[in-house]
């Protein structure tokens, strides 16, 4: 039996960047943590969600905020994947990331956002991470004693093509870092979530940051956990809180046998390669 104890941290995010680690540190302190295998922490954990401090904010991989995961990671001998982080390339590109680490500290997986968030909702929410961010071009599974799991970063899961080809790959857990927002939350985000569950036949995770009045960028929070049934096994309001989950990778064995839709696919019919528009 493969139980996977996964925390999802539903954190407010601070102006001050390391409030927003000592943060993270001090939840996973917390009795009601010890013993988990997998945490999980928002998109953009630490930086406000806004153009203007992506770029004052950045850092290189292996930089402070990277340091500071990677060894609360060690620290708690569990796998983290540490929200996303703007990082900075050699070239001086931003890229919104996530990187993971295994119960080692060590890095195991890393995903540049590469669906650019890049919306003009007339009387509702306007947001182009493109005028600052550089997308990714990679798709992220990554590895762990329970198997694969597969990582996107919040508008990259609205693209089935992409959460299928993590599946292809192996995963049996999407996890996503997000943010959606007061104009596409409500009716999208738990949608999104089941329905790529049941396609896929995976856990999904969503982690968001807590809502906060005040911020140029409202987050639609209700984190969220799904699984390939496609039932929600819990998802919070847009307060800040903390939730464990089991994940029991048993439950996906057993669905795919039971309803073998990846197995009845026509691939003889319909080729899901990557493609060009
Ligand atoms: N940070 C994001 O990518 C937001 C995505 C979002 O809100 C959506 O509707 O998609």
């Amino acid at each position: 039996m493969a139980i996977i104890k996964t925390a999802i941290l539903q954190t407010h995010v601070y102006t001050d960047k390391f409030r927003n680690i000592t943060q993270a540190a001090e939840l996973l302190a917390s009795p009601e943590l010890q013993g988990i295998d997998l945490a999980v922490l928002p998109e953009m954990f630490c930086c406000p969600y806004e153009n203007k401090y992506f770029p004052e904010y950045a850092e290189p991989e292996r930089g402070d905020t990277w340091e500071k995961c990677s060894r609360l990671a060690a620290e708690y001998g569990i796998y983290l994947v540490a929200g996303s982080m703007p990082e900075r390339d050699e070239a001086g590109n931003i890229y919104n990331t996530s990187y993971v680490f295994d119960r080692n500290g060590h890095q195991s997986g890393k995903h540049r956002k590469m669906h650019l968030f890049d919306i003009d909702v007339k009387g509702g929410q306007y947001f182009k991470e493109s005028d600052t961010l550089t997308p990714g071009d990679q798709v992220t599974v990554f590895d762990t004693e329970f198997g694969k799991m597969g990582l996107c970063i919040c508008y990259d899961f609205r693209f089935p093509e992409l959460a299928r080809l993590m599946v292809d790959e192996g995963a049996q857990v999407i996890i996503v870092p997000a943010a959606f927002n007061m104009t596409t939350g409500p009716l999208h985000w738990e949608l999104m979530f089941r329905q790529r569950a049941v396609d896929n036949q995976v856990y999904t995770i969503g982690a968001a940051p807590a809502r906060d009045l005040n911020a140029g960028y409202q987050s639609w929070g209700h984190s969220i956990a799904a699984d390939p049934w496609g039932k929600v096994l819990m998802e919070m309001e847009e307060k800040p809180d903390v939730k464990v989950v089991k994940l029991d990778l048993d439950e996906v064995k057993k669905v795919r046998e039971q309803l073998p839709l990846l197995k009845h696919r026509r691939g003889d019919i319909y080729a899901l390669t990557t493609f060009s528009l």
